[in-house]
């Protein structure tokens, strides 16, 4: 036992390839909520497959059998499933290319696995050989009129369609969503609600503040004890900005959960207690994901906190490597 090894080199020196699936709509904040993983694993050993690429048909063909990318015949799970195993397994896929600026597929990449592997699309979990291959689950689900606005934002924006065309996509898709895309948050170990933020639009668009709430399946204990500490007379004396949480017991999503929402903005000392806790569990610091922020959004808390939960699974995945090697667990 060295007893100084950090989370990232125990990992590096693992056989075990970790598998983190996404399932939401498109643009509904699937790649945001991994991007703290990815920032506090380093890009080097965290990668991602979008299942875009296992799209069966291309957008042509799609259109000509009248049916979106949305329904699971227009993808090809089986051979995802396929490559997630391989992947697991250490061996190197041929993975597929959709690109959309053709809508067409490119040539396949050889894709080899590295340590974390985030698996992002419409399907993630949709069989069950897919969570059975999948270490963590995560369910993105926005309220409709938020993920409007995101998704015609960024497709007028960026990929130079027509509002109208992106509105009239989005009302196509909306059967297809609710038949074969939302049914995949009852079997997610986390899902992620956004809405509308009660502090209002102005705040809301100028600042990215939403109102967030993850809903997590209840465990037992988590490995350790981390804590968000709140200084209420420091808040009360030296905050200038609106924040609230709460936090309920529920069984949406067809299981026993907790939900914690956050709305508004934290002052970043706030959270520097909650990033210090896990930087002392997993040894690497400092992270510093907030350093530049004065404040720090629901959407970027919330992602801290699962980015938490997610470590706390891969620990408890292979407790022996981690016990020998890292203290205690
Ligand atoms: N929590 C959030 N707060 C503010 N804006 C957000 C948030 N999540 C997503 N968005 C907006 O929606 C856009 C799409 O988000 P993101 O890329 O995370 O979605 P995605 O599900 O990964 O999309 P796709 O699957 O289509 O690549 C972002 O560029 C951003 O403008
Ligand atoms: O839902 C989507 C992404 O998750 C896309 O609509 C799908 O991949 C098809 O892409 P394009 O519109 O570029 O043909």
């Amino acid at each position: 036992m060295t007893g100084n090894e950090n989370f990232r080199d125990i990992i590096i020196k693992s056989p075990r390839v970790f598998i983190i699936g996404v399932a939401g709509d498109s643009g509904s904040g699937k790649t945001t909520f991994t991007n703290s993983v990815r920032k506090i694993f380093g890009d080097d050993i965290v990668s991602t497959i979008t299942l875009d690429d296992y799209h069966t048909f291309d957008r042509e063909e799609r259109k000509k059998r009248n049916i979106t990318p949305l329904a699971p015949e227009a993808n090809n799970l089986s051979l995802l499933e396929e490559h997630v195993a391989n992947l697991k397994d250490g061996i190197t896929i041929k993975k597929p290319v959709y690109n959309h600026k053709t809508g067409m597929f490119d040539p396949p990449v050889p894709y080899a696995p590295s340590e974390i592997i985030i698996l992002e699309g419409l399907h993630t979990f949709f069989t069950s050989r897919l969570r059975e291959l999948i270490d963590f689950t995560i369910f993105v689900n926005p309220d409709t009129n938020v993920k409007y606005s995101w998704k015609i934002n960024r497709d007028v924006m960026d990929r130079g369609y027509k509002k109208e065309d992106v509105l009239a996509e989005l009302k196509s898709r909306d059967a297809d969503y609710k038949n074969f895309v939302e049914p995949q948050a009852k079997h997610a170990n986390a899902v992620i609600e956004i809405s509308d933020s009660t502090y209002g639009k102005r705040v809301q668009n100028a600042r990215n503040v939403y109102k967030v709430t993850l809903y997590q399946e209840k465990i037992d204990e988590t490995i350790q004890n981390i804590s968000l500490n709140f200084n209420l007379f420091a808040i009360n004396s030296l905050s200038d900005r609106n924040f609230c949480m709460g936090f309920k017991h529920t069984n949406k999503y067809g299981r026993k959960s907790g939900a914690l929402f956050l709305d508004g903005e934290f002052q970043y000392d706030v959270v520097r207690y909650l990033e210090k806790g896990i930087e002392d569990q997993i040894k690497m610091r400092p992270l510093s994901l907030f350093a530049e922020k004065r404040y720090v959004n629901a959407t970027d808390l919330i992602a801290l906190l699962l980015a938490w939960r997610i470590i706390n699974k891969r620990i408890s995945s292979s407790p022996d490597e981690f016990n020998a090697r890292y203290c205690r667990i």
